[in-house]
C-alpha cells in the first residue's frame, strides 16, 4: 500500500498569513500522496460580522441559517480555498479546490432538528465518500483541497466541520492507503495546561482522554477534534496527530511532534 498524508488546518492558522505561508511551503515539501483539509470558522465569523451577521455557535458548531451558508460557500470554497490553491501552485504542487459537490466526492444528511436546529449544517454518513474517486485525483498528481463544504446530492450545500471532514476522508481512504491523518493547530498539540507550550502530552490513549476530560485539561474546540481523531483511529487509520502547523515538517523525523493518539 502507498502512504497517504491527510492534512487539516484550522482557523487560527488560516487567519495568520506568516504561519499559513510556511504551513503550506511544509506541505508542498511532504513526499507522496497527500489531502489538505481546511476549516476557516475564524474568518467566516469575521465576515458575517463585517456583514451584521451575527455568528452562532453551539459547542463549536456553527448554527447556518440561509445567509449564513452563503457567506460560508463564499467564505470557504471562494476566498480561502482559492487562494490557498493559489499559493500551493506558487509552490509547484498542482492542488485542485473542492467542496464535497465537486466530483460528488462528499456527501452528507442536512442534521435534523432536535433541540437545536443547525439549519444547512450537514452530517457525514456511512458510504459519503467515494475512496475510488478520490483516488483517481491523486493518480492524477492532483492534490485535493477540501473546504468544510458538502451536498445533500438533491441540490442543496451544507455546512460540514472540517475536523469531521478530515476524519472520515482518512477513514474512507485507509482500505487504499497507509493513511496518517495531521490536525494542525496553532499549538504544539494537546497540552497539560493549555498556557504552557512546553507542556505538550506525547501519547493519548482512550483511558487517559477520559481522563483529561474530567479534569477539564482538554476542552472547547479540542473535544471534537479528538472525538474526530479517535474515530479515525480506531476505523483503520495507521496514525493520528495533533500538532502545530510549524512542526509539520517534522513529520518525517522519527523523534516526530505534537501528541499521537493510541489505540
Ligand atoms: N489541552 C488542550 N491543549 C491544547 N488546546 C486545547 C486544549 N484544550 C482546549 N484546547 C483548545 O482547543 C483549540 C483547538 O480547537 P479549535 O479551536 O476547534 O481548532 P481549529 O480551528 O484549528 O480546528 C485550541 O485553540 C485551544 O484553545
Ligand atoms: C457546521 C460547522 O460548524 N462548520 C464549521 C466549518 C468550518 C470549520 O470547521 O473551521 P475550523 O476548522 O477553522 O474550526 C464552521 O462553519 O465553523
Amino acid at each position: 500500500m502507498q502512504a497517504l498524508h491527510i492534512i487539516k488546518i484550522g482557523g487560527n492558522v488560516i487567519d495568520n498569513s506568516e504561519n499559513l505561508h510556511r504551513f503550506l511551503k511544509d506541505f508542498t515539501a511532504l513526499e507522496g500522496y497527500k489531502i489538505l483539509v481546511h476549516g476557516g470558522g475564524k474568518v467566516a465569523t469575521q465576515v458575517s460580522e463585517t456583514m451584521g451577521i451575527t455568528a452562532k455557535l453551539v459547542d463549536g458548531r456553527r448554527i447556518t441559517d440561509i445567509d449564513t451558508l452563503r457567506i460560508v460557500t463564499m467564505v470557504y470554497a471562494g476566498l480561502i480555498n482559492k487562494n490557498i490553491v493559489a499559493q500551493l501552485q506558487r509552490y509547484g504542487n498542482n492542488a485542485i479546490g473542492l467542496t464535497g459537490a465537486d466530483g460528488d466526492f462528499i456527501r452528507a444528511k442536512k442534521r435534523p432538528v432536535k433541540t437545536i436546529d443547525y439549519g444547512f449544517a450537514g452530517d457525514l454518513f456511512d458510504g459519503s465518500i467515494n475512496p475510488e474517486n478520490i483516488s483517481k485525483l491523486l493518480d492524477g498528481g492532483f492534490t485535493p483541497v477540501f473546504c468544510a463544504l458538502t451536498h445533500d446530492g438533491e441540490g442543496q450545500m451544507l455546512n460540514t466541520n472540517a475536523d469531521t471532514i478530515a476524519s472520515a476522508l482518512a477513514v474512507a481512504l485507509s482500505g487504499l492507503y497507509e493513511t496518517t491523518l495531521v490536525y494542525c493547530f496553532e499549538k504544539k498539540g494537546v497540552l497539560q495546561d493549555i498556557n504552557d507550550e512546553e507542556s505538550l502530552i506525547r501519547e493519548i490513549n482512550p483511558e487517559r482522554y477520559e481522563k483529561l476530560k474530567t479534569e477539564q485539561i482538554i476542552h472547547s474546540g479540542m473535544l471534537p477534534k479528538m472525538d474526530n481523531a479517535f474515530t479515525a483511529i480506531s476505523c483503520g487509520v495507521k496514525a493520528v496527530i495533533i500538532g502545530h502547523s510549524d512542526d509539520l515538517g517534522r513529520l518525517k523525523n522519527k523523534s516526530g511532534f505534537g501528541t499521537r493518539l493510541s489505540k
